[in-house]
């Protein structure tokens, strides 16, 4: 269900105008605890109607960790990580525990957990066509979704822009005058603006040629590599988790049914879904799959 609920600027979460003076029932996230994992889940169900769509999933995520979350379509991986951005649809109800950096998400005020997106967690979907607004220009989008001053506005799109390498100029182009490979990027500068410690990214590139593909997945990679950013990255490419992530987390009906380092997993796969999932996968282009070089100059054609 990738990209289902990605409506315009829904990676940066924005909020009510307003709302950003301090609420007191909301608790300060600044004295949140470095200690403690960027992501908690526990016993997390989600149910539509009589249709249980997860059941008892349970991980965490350490700083600075890259886990993959795969499976076949249907599994529930999208389901997974909606309820972690407590973005599930009107119709899901939710069970069990969901923290993100320490503070509870299911079943909380809005309000509350809409504080938490953006700057603790933040979400990139499939389709940056329909996650950006077509009618506002690439480096307003970055600038909303920052939230900087009006003061600050230029210095810190042009940093964010530099950030996903791309060229300065690229602020003043709408989406439809950029290439896909452009517009991800553009989103991945919407989706970091308020430097989230956590990145989920649900099949951010399957939408790319291959090439293009290669070039987003190294950006983001490096990304978390400088900044130390927690992943939780969703994909149907074996590959690409075996290339990003040092940690997989296999889905099956719901469940998940193997945890470990990806190295570990891929090589010995204990599950049978593993199994079948890497058949399909083609194992062997594991470990021989050719390294597209690190990302052209800014600005360059995608
Ligand atoms: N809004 C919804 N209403 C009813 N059922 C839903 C809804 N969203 C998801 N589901 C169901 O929940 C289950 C898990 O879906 P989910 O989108 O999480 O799968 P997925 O593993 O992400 O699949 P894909 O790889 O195709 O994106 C599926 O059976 C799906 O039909």
């Amino acid at each position: 269900m990738s990209g289902r609920d990605g409506g315009p600027g829904r990676a940066a979460d924005p909020e009510a105008p307003g709302s950003k003076a301090p609420d007191p029932e909301v608790p300060d996230l600044e004295a949140a605890d470095p200690e403690v994992p960027d992501l908690e889940v526990a016993g997390l169900g989600v149910r539509f109607g009589g249709t249980a769509a997860v059941s008892g999933v349970s991980f965490a995520l350490a700083p600075g960790e890259r886990a993959g979350l795969i499976g076949e379509s249907g599994c529930g991986k999208s389901v997974t990580a909606l309820a972690v951005m407590g973005l599930l649809p009107s119709g899901a109800r939710a069970e069990g525990r969901v923290r993100i950096a320490g503070r509870p998400v299911l079943n909380r005020p809005d309000r509350e957990v809409a504080r938490l997106r953006g700057t603790r967690a933040a979400m990139m979907f499939q389709e940056p066509r329909s996650a950006l607004d077509p009618l506002k220009r690439a480096g307003r989008q970055v600038a909303l979704a920052a939230r900087v001053p009006r003061s600050e506005a230029r210095a810190r799109v042009r940093e964010l822009l530099e950030l996903v390498e791309l060229d300065p100029d690229t602020a003043r182009a709408y989406p439809h005058q950029l290439s896909g490979g452009q517009l991800q990027r553009v989103l991945l500068a919407v989706t970091l603006a308020r430097d989230p410690r956590l990145l989920i990214c649900d099949e951010p590139t399957t939408a790319l040629d291959a090439l293009v593909q290669r070039r987003v997945l190294d950006l983001i990679r490096r990304i978390c590599a400088a900044r130390g950013t927690t992943l939780l990255f969703i994909s149907h490419d074996l590959a690409v988790v075996s290339d990003l992530c040092e940690r997989v987390m296999v889905m099956d009906g719901g469940r998940i049914v193997e945890d470990g380092r990806t190295a570990e997993v891929f090589a010995a796969p204990a599950h049978d879904r593993t199994r079948a999932l890497l058949a399909a996968g083609d194992l062997a282009a594991f470990g021989h799959r050719e390294r597209v070089p690190v990302v052209p100059a800014a600005g360059a054609e995608e």
